[in-house]
């Protein structure tokens, strides 16, 4: 007779370095925050050791360049409601995280537009270091047009900056890989610390991108970051195909979950000689957990009531680039055309399973946890829930999308980790040293 193992859950943190993450709102929530201020270490200390107890691969923060501009043409809701705002620059608290903790991981969300891959190469070497090679790039390049307001430029339309993308990764693949393991002699009765001909100058003329030098940092624990992807048009899931170690992606139930697993596995091989199931897939999920059900939904109901209705429609045009404040609020979003975040707006549009979703409604769901699916339930439920997901929807994994903080990563430490242990599908200890290494691993 043969058993087969069932995977392991990978898990995420999933927050913002700011008042506020993917739960419009939540900073009002009676139970976030309490004591504590986003805008000092002592926070990030006590929500990393948190994730680590949780034995949480890593934290993983989200980030955009400046307030979002759509609606109604300004950034008034967004600044009004504490949609996404304030957010300080994520990679500053990446240290902090890494040296509350030993195993725990961070994903840095840095944008590609407006940064030079040569110091985007050499700031996040320097994390690595600093982590003892703890460090993931969510690889973006910003779709939000605040974003290039702000920067003073003129943005460009998807295929062009998925183009500039590419040249920008190849840059950053030469940056990384040109230190030889062994350039580094540091021979201190020569004097000689270093080999100049086992480090490559890296010669670089490209369309978008010129380079002439030699990276500034030695090679750092993982040699890179572990690259993240979360690309989820055409162009983007090639990108991610292409280039990803793990991916990030929002479908609202199974059966998306599933065709995208599909859609995923067949570019990997295709197109990109790669093995399916080489890239992991992380489906993002919000969690409410309770020792009953009825408390469960309690605090569900207590989650949603804290939601503006106008910050809402305010997320919803910033991350879909388009105004929702000239659309009625009872037009069906499955008519409606966006430029923005493609995978998200899908997320909208099979909210209930493919019937018509008004904009009202849409803003709404959207609002509280970016269209994912929510678990509501005991600790058994929400377990249920997990396995299902990677069972029949091909997840290795979930970013935990945080409500009121830091109580909801307290509560999914304490509650659902152990009802997962105990089932087999998480683990019991880290057994890498680096985050490839755990999140990796099967
Ligand atoms: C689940 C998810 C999370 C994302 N998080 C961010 C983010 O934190 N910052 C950002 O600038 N873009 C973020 N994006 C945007 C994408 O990485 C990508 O740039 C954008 O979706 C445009 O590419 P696309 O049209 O291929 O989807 C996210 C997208 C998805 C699907």
């Amino acid at each position: 007779m043969t058993t087969t193992t069932k995977k392991k859950a990978h898990l995420l943190g999933f927050i913002q370095h700011g008042v506020n993450s993917h739960a419009t709102g939540m900073w009002r929530h009676v139970k976030d925050k309490i004591g504590w201020d986003f805008a000092r270490p002592e926070y990030w200390q006590h929500m990393a050791r948190t994730m680590e107890r949780g034995m949480f691969d890593a934290m993983f923060i989200a980030d955009e360049l400046a307030p979002y501009n759509t609606h109604e043409d300004s950034s008034d809701a967004i600044v009004k409601w504490a949609v996404q705002c304030p957010t300080h620059e994520p990679s500053t608290i990446v240290p902090i995280i890494t040296t509350a903790t030993k195993h725990l991981g961070v994903g840095v969300t840095l944008s590609t537009a407006f940064e030079h891959p040569y110091s985007m190469c050499r700031r996040l070497s320097s994390l690595d270091h600093l982590s003892n090679g703890r460090v993931a790039w969510n690889i973006v390049s910003s779709y939000s047009k605040s974003e290039w307001d702000a920067y003073g430029h003129t943005m460009t339309e998807r295929s062009g900056r998925y183009d500039r993308l590419e040249e920008y990764m190849e840059v950053c693949y030469q940056l990384w890989d040109s230190w030889e393991p062994d350039a580094i002699i540091a021979d201190k009765a020569s004097g000689i610390y270093a080999d100049p001909a086992k480090i490559k100058v890296v010669n670089h003329e490209g369309k978008y991108y010129k380079c002439h030098g030699r990276h500034f940092c030695a090679p750092s624990p993982q040699g890179r970051p572990v690259l993240w992807q979360a690309g989820s048009s055409n162009q983007g899931r090639d990108f991610a195909a292409k280039h990803a170690e793990a991916i990030f992606a929002v479908h609202p139930n199974v059966d998306r979950m599933k065709q995208y697993a599909t859609d995923l596995n067949e570019r990997l091989a295709g197109k990109f000689d790669r093995k399916p199931g080489s890239v992991k897939l992380i489906y993002g999920l919000q969690t409410v957990v309770a020792e009953t059900r009825s408390e469960a939904q309690e605090k569900y109901a207590r989650i949603k009531e804290c939601i503006p209705p106008e910050g809402a429609l305010a997320w919803m045009s910033g991350h879909f680039g388009l105004d929702f404040s000239k659309f009625d609020g009872d037009a069906i979003v499955q008519n409606i055309e966006v430029p923005g975040i493609q995978g998200l707006f899908e997320s909208i549009i099979y909210a209930k399973g493919g019937a018509p979703v008004t904009v009202k409604e849409a803003a709404m769901i959207y609002a509280q946890g970016m269209g994912m699916p929510v678990a509501v339930g005991t600790a058994k439920d929400i377990a249920d829930q997990i396995e299902q997901y990677m069972d029949e929807g091909g997840a290795d994994g979930f970013m935990l999308a945080a409500t009121y903080t830091p109580g909801c990563f307290e509560e999914f430490a304490d509650l659902v980790v152990p009802e997962l242990q105990r089932r087999g599908r998480f683990r019991t200890r880290y057994t890498g040293s680096t985050l490839r290494d755990n999140l990796l691993e099967d």
